[in-house]
């Protein structure tokens, strides 16, 4: 059988990954005992994460050699614009948040950090940097999703099981998939020194998504003690 570049990701992200299902806050929604004000901190940094997310699938879209490979890019922008966004804005209308304060919403430092590493790396070199940066984030929510699907009665929460439904749904796994298959496509013949920057960027965002589950549990900002000196 054929040998995956996304095997060789999987075994070094797996301890990782599997670090996030015992994680307080995905505990939380998993079981539905998830705090609502942590959950809505994480809806409102998502929501500006995902709009810098997007630019990552127009860049991809622009940098691409082929229609096909840009088709994909461009289904994965709207699929992350209307679906997935949809989500967060469902949510936020529960709170009584509008669209327009979702989109204000000021970046934690987690956030900002998080996405200025993707779009930096993804800005410097070639689709293969803008595939990896974007490839735990699609692959670990479909991972998380479909783990937390299994949990009895995740699916049906009054509050979070529409979190859990979309994130184990076909339509995302999807998504989650056509990354998956970007990235061994661009792997495909690469050399040895490449194939490793790729998997260092993967790494970097899989440690990068922990402290997104961290800043959404904590429901951090920017360090208190500096800011209100400023
Ligand atoms: C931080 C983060 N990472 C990944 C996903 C899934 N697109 C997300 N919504 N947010």
């Amino acid at each position: 059988m054929e040998n995956l570049f996304t095997d060789r990701l999987w075994n070094k992200v797996e301890p990782i990954w599997k670090s996030y299902l015992e994680h307080p806050f995905v505990k939380g929604l998993g079981e539905g005992w998830l705090d609502q004000e942590k959950f809505k901190h994480w809806m409102k940094q998502d929501y500006i994460y995902l709009i810098e997310y997007s630019r990552l699938f127009a860049l991809g879209s622009a940098k691409a050699t082929d229609l096909d490979t840009m088709t994909t890019f461009a289904n994965l922008l709207h699929g992350t614009l209307d679906m997935e966004m949809d989500l967060h804005r469902k949510y936020a209308s529960k709170f009584g948040i509008s669209n327009e304060e979702l989109e204000n919403t000021e970046a934690a430092a987690t956030t900002t950090a998080y996405t200025s590493y993707m779009l930096n790396v993804s800005q410097r070199g070639g689709i293969e940097n803008v595939v990896a940066s974007v490839l735990a984030c699609a692959w670990s929510y479909n991972y998380i999703g479909k783990s937390l699907a299994k949990v009895p009665g995740a699916l049906e929460h009054e509050f979070y099981g529409n979190w859990v439904q979309m994130y184990s749904s076909d339509e995302f796994t999807a998504l989650a998939n056509d990354c998956i298959d970007l990235i061994n496509t661009i792997a495909k013949g690469k050399p040895e020194h490449e194939l490793a920057f790729i998997e260092e960027i993967v790494v970097k965002t899989s440690y990068f998504e922990y402290m997104f589950w961290d800043m959404a549990e904590n429901k951090e900002m920017w360090p208190v003690e500096v800011r209100a000196s400023v």
